[in-house]
């Protein structure tokens, strides 16, 4: 009943489920113990945990949210600004590349209208060349140094002052090639002068006589190092960890801050970066790259038109970014207090809900530790908690109704195995006794207080059947109680002080709290075994006489016939016949009758030894068997003795009278093969004693 009880609780439980978050409470109505009688089983508890859970999830979910809106606002914003930052970058390098093309214009032209005034004297003489280049101060301002090569490139003569020059003609010889051809000036690969060991460039120009043929070059010459021209490129840099560098097509690192890479090759360095690759293939504009560093930089690079240069720039993202890196650690701690505010205001709201929630729980708690009737719960809100709280008291109502029912039939059973006139006794699998009625104290001389929990074994199975009561136990646990049960079977107990107590044992068995029990009816049949010993043996006395009657007469001469055959021992059977004996029931009446057989049958008893039967098997026909007789001469004297015996004067209804006896005696020999046979002998032996005159005996032949 309290299984239907649960069952029904988890058909309607769900709806509560569905409707209120709090599934624990709902838990912890279908997690009851259906087996708990005494205490109210249904118990509710609300898990102090849970406003701690549901702020702790309101909290995580506001965080994540205002996180998530944060980074993805200021990832847009990134986006955009790294545009507007990589633009920027490159219009600064486009127009850092713009003055350093004007400004390398203005040299090229410089040394054009040089070498129109370039005497011819001038290539002649080192006096000729100083003598030009004092007339034109303007180009020891514009050049570092300014020399006149003859049109092999072989140095003729230069200005003699911090000589920078070619250091390997052969090498550069495409470059003089490329001079000669155009016949205008052209800015040389950067190399390091032999001389001064300076990286250095020179721009060359041809000069040319009245024919307009190339007669010399005349170069000027620019420390990469010490340039004003291109520290004022260095100098247009972005932030304060930003640079700007130029290389050639080539790769060759024309200017860079850091001097030691000068005249390097950018080709030649181990992985070069994605956007170094991309400028020397071509690419101009800004892109992101690692660089070597490791470091993500925004890198823009610009083409020069008056020299094979690439003006490039760096500018490292994370201080590009420093403000919105700023505003991503401000807008992270912005959504932590945002939270944090969004879970207090849901803590305070959760307790306001859950307050009526927590008023059944603690209706709940009283009602377990008795403090409060259900009648607590009785619906007071009009909303899902007083449904709940209704629905509580109903089926707490119903399971306390259902629980007095099952206390109330215990409670008859127990009434009834208490009353009950037979030994009732029951015990788990492991044989452990579980109840003891009254009447098994009777029946076995145990109290209740005694035996509970000892194993039935000991206490009232017989040693000798032990065996067998363990094979049925292990039946039992086997679950095959269906084969011990429905048999009343009669066996031994064992009383406490010893002796055996005969039972009638009707086994059965009970499931109780999920375990197995076995129960026995043991009723004590030792009254109803004498009474059944009794009327076994009435039955095998003549009523009228009080001796052995036919049916006990054929049992025992059955046993005397077979002992004397197996023993070899003799025994002889009279059967006797009380003469005329019509004649006194007819003359006296059938009462005297009776007395004569009484007394007959009396004098026949007293006549014979203790281990002889004296029967009586029909009206007036007795039977003595003598065991131990085999000789015919001593059947003949005891026959002879209880005729003489039987001619004293029998007193009947007051008065003296006369009764003889005939005996046919018959000894057992090896012809009588049953002991009908002897009987059939004996009584022919009658027949003759009749016949011959009665008062007498006749023995077979
Ligand atoms: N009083 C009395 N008479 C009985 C009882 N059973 C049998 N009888 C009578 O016993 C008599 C037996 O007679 P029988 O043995 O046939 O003849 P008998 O008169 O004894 O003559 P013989 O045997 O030839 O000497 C019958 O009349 C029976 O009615 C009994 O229990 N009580």
């Amino acid at each position: 009943m309290l299984s239907a009880e649960v069952a029904r609780l988890r058909t309607v439980l769900p709806q509560y489920i569905n409707t209120y978050w709090s599934k624990s409470v709902c838990y912890a109505i279908l997690a009851t113990a259906p087996h708990k009688k005494r205490t109210m089983a249904v118990s509710v508890s609300l898990p102090r945990s849970l406003k701690f859970r549901m702020t702790l999830v309101v909290i995580l979910l506001v965080l994540v949210a205002t996180m998530i809106v944060t980074w993805v606002a200021l990832l847009l914003a990134e986006r955009d600004m790294k545009a507007v930052i990589g633009d920027q970058q490159f219009a600064l390098l486009s127009s850092s590349a713009a003055q350093l093309d004007a400004q390398l214009n203005a040299k090229k032209l410089l040394l054009a209208s040089l070498a129109e005034a370039v005497p011819q004297s001038a290539g002649a003489s080192a006096a000729g060349m100083l003598e030009f280049v004092r007339q034109h101060p303007i180009a020891r301002r514009e050049f570092r140094n300014l020399a006149l090569y003859n049109r092999q490139g072989d140095l003729l003569h230069t200005q003699g002052d911090a000589i920078a020059t070619l250091d390997a003609p052969a090498r550069l010889r495409a470059y003089l090639d490329q001079v000669r051809a155009g016949g205008k000036a052209v800015v040389s690969p950067p190399f390091k002068s032999f001389l001064t060991g300076a990286a250095a460039v020179v721009i060359m120009q041809p000069v040319t006589d009245a024919d307009g043929r190339t007669t010399m070059l005349l170069g000027g010459s620019l420390d990469l190092a010490d340039s004003s021209m291109l520290e004022q490129v260095a100098g247009q840099r972005s932030g304060k960890t930003g640079y700007s560098f130029i290389f050639t097509k080539d790769g060759v690192v024309v200017q860079h801050p850091d001097r030691s890479l000068l005249l390097g090759n950018l080709t030649e360095r181990a992985n070069p970066n994605l956007a170094t690759r991309r400028a020397l293939a071509g690419f101009e504009g800004w892109t992101e790259a690692v660089g070597k560093d490791g470091t993500l930089s925004i890198y823009s690079y610009k083409r020069l038109q008056g020299a094979d240069w690439i003006v490039g720039a760096r500018y490292p993202v994370a201080e590009a970014f420093a403000p919105m890196i700023a505003m991503r650690h401000q807008g992270m701690i912005a959504a932590a207090v945002f939270a944090a505010v969004a879970g207090f205001m849901t803590w305070l709201a959760i307790c306001a809900m859950l307050r009526p929630l927590n008023l059944l729980r603690q209706h709940i708690g009283e009602i377990r530790n008795g403090s409060a009737e259900i009648a607590v719960l009785q619906r007071s809100r009009p909303d899902e908690i007083g449904e709940l709280s209704g629905a509580f008291h109903q089926l707490m109502a119903e399971r306390e109704a259902a629980q007095q029912a099952i206390r109330d039939s215990e409670a008859l059973i127990s009434s009834i195995l208490e009353r009950a006139p037979d030994a009732f006794v029951s015990c788990a699998a492991d044989g452990a006794i579980t109840n003891w009625n009254a009447a098994a104290e009777r029946t076995f001389g145990w109290r209740r207080a005694d035996v509970l929990g000892r194993d039935i074994a000991e206490l009232i199975v017989p040693p000798a059947m032990r065996g067998a009561h363990q094979a049925g136990m292990r039946a039992f646990g086997e679950g095959n109680m269906g084969r011990l049960m429905n048999a009343r079977v009669r066996i031994s107990a064992v009383h406490r002080d010893g002796h055996e107590v005969p039972v009638e044992l009707s086994l059965g068995s009970i499931r109780h709290a999920g375990e197995y029990y076995a129960t026995a009816f043991l009723h004590d049949i030792t009254e109803r075994l004498a009474f059944e010993a009794q009327l076994t043996q009435l039955a095998r006395i003549d009523p009228l006489t009080g001796i052995a009657n036919r049916l006990c007469f054929e049992e025992t001469l059955q046993q005397a016939v077979l002992r004397a055959r197996r023993n070899r021992v003799p025994l002889a059977l009279a059967y006797l016949d009380i003469d005329r004996f019509k004649a006194i029931n007819d003359s006296l009446g059938h009462a005297a009758g009776d007395q004569v057989l009484c007394e007959f049958a009396a004098r026949l008893g007293a006549n014979v030894r203790a281990a002889d039967t004296v029967a009586r098997i029909a009206g007036d026909e007795f039977v003595i068997i003598f065991e131990q007789v085999g000789q015919a001469d001593e059947a003949a004297r005891l026959a002879d003795k209880i005729v003489a015996a039987i001619r004293a004067p029998f007193t009947v209804a007051g008065s003296p009278r006369q009764v003889t006896t005939s005996i046919g005696i018959a000894l057992l020999d090896g012809d009588d093969l049953t002991p009908a046979a002897l009987v059939a002998r004996a009584d022919a032996a009658l027949y003759q004693a009749k016949h011959q005159g009665r008062d007498g005996y006749a023995l077979a032949p």
